[in-house]
């Protein structure tokens, strides 16, 4: 069977970065910037006061000098006159500082009668001036690609550069299989329960940046999976959920086969996620993952994810994993690669007990995954294990 690594390479190939578009800035969070954004002005555009105060001559400052207030600079309202020597200008925060001077004395080191102020004796050393372009300069580059969050966004907007160019949202059609399936809020009969996992894959699918779309269920004939193939035209990622494994009534690879998919792989060495399929489909990819619940979202983070992230633009779409000591030993593992539902806390990490591919109850406890590679020995507390985050 395929190790998670080669199974990861092979559906990564399935995919490629999407084409891009151009957007408003405010529209660009969570989205990666495809073209580098080149400021084009200077942040500051001015030397500007980083104090309330008053602005003066560094060279006449000295404990007890005195200086003549002879007009006031603002934030948005420069001093544009001349100030000759013992002169100050009274300065906020975000100023301009007016030309000539170098210095702002804060107003707590100074007392101010009438329009004569004073320096104390231990008044603050800073100059507390922020020099043009500080921040940046003209032509400094936000570098593409990069994820846009807040601190993007903000950078962004301070050199505005408003639109942006963007990688397109890959949309995502998720679809899952079964006649035990009904929707959340519909009574199923007694033989039935309700599908879950494919609005946790949704999730995923939204807050990785793709577009998801909910198809139907669909029901565990080739009639019933064909019909949902075809409304699957046109996404980027095919997702089926269920209806991988060897079952009479698990039909998803043959129908899918005969809607075009060219398999690149059916199984590989994990657990949970043993039946997971992909391959090329309807000018997109497809991902046949596992119906248990744990196991398809266990596999929509490792593999899912990550083919998202790829159309998105990230050079470096895997998941990463940390280092972590165990608070509890486990029990070696078997031939398959194990992701083991756990807790961390306070830098450490523990398995739980449970790990059965059903126990959705588990799974919305645990805030990590645990990496065992096949055949990991037993690990006693306070060995170092690695960790993903869920
Ligand atoms: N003889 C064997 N049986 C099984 C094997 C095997 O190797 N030999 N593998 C097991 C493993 S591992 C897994 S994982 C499952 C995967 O099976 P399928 O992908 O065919 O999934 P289903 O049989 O359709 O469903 C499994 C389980 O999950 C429930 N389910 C399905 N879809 C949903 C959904 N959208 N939301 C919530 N729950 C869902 C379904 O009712 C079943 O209980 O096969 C093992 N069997
Ligand atoms: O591989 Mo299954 O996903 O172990 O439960």
């Amino acid at each position: 069977m395929l190790s998670v690594a080669e199974a990861l390479e092979l559906v990564l190939g399935l995919v490629e970065p999407a084409s891009t578009e151009v957007v408003p800035l405010r529209d660009s969070i969570g989205r990666t910037l495809a073209k580098d954004a080149i400021a084009t002005r200077n942040q500051p555009p001015f030397s500007a006061s980083a104090m309330d105060g008053y602005a003066v001559h560094n060279s006449e400052v000295r404990a007890g000098a005195q200086f003549i207030v002879i007009g006031e600079a603002a934030a948005g309202h420069g001093f544009s006159g001349t100030v000759g020597a013992g002169q100050a200008i009274r300065i906020f925060t975000g100023a301009p500082v007016p030309d000539g001077l170098d210095r702002i004395l804060i107003q707590e080191d100074v007392t101010r009668q009438n329009d004569v102020i004073t320096l104390s004796e231990n008044h603050d050393t800073s100059h507390y001036i922020r020099h043009l372009g500080a921040d940046f300069k003209v032509g400094d580059v936000l570098p593409a690609p990069c994820m846009i969050g807040p601190a993007e966004v903000s950078l962004a907007a301070a050199m505005n550069i408003s639109p942006v160019t963007v990688y397109r949202r890959p949309t995502v059609a998720i679809l899952a299989t079964g006649d035990e399936l009904v929707m959340p809020g519909e009574v199923p009969n007694e033989d039935q329960i309700v599908a879950s996992n494919v609005f946790g894959l949704a999730a995923m699918c939204q807050s990785a940046g793709a577009n998801p779309r909910l198809l139907p269920i669909a029901r565990d004939t080739p009639a019933s999976l064909s019909q949902a193939f075809a409304q699957a035209k046109g996404a980027d990622i095919t997702v089926t959920v269920g209806g991988a494994s060897v079952g009479d009534h698990d039909l998803v690879g043959a129908v899918a086969e005969a809607h075009g998919l060219q398999r690149a792989f059916y199984k590989i060495a994990m657990r949970p996620g043993k039946p997971l399929m992909a391959g090329h489909f309807q000018n997109g990819a497809l991902l046949g993952l596992p119906g248990n619940p744990v196991s398809a979202l266990v596999c929509g983070k490792l593999f899912l994810e990550p083919m998202i992230r790829k159309m998105l633009g990230d050079p470096a779409p895997n998941v990463t994993t940390r280092l972590l000591p165990l608070t509890a030993a486990l029990n070696a593992n078997g031939p398959r690669a194990h992701y083991m539902r756990g807790h961390h806390k306070d830098q450490k990490v523990q398995a739980f007990d449970r790990q059965d591919s059903a126990l959705l109850s588990v799974f919305a406890q645990a805030n990590c995954l645990i990496k065992r590679p096949p055949f990991d020995p037993a690990r006693a507390i306070g060995e170092i294990v690695e960790v993903i985050e869920i």
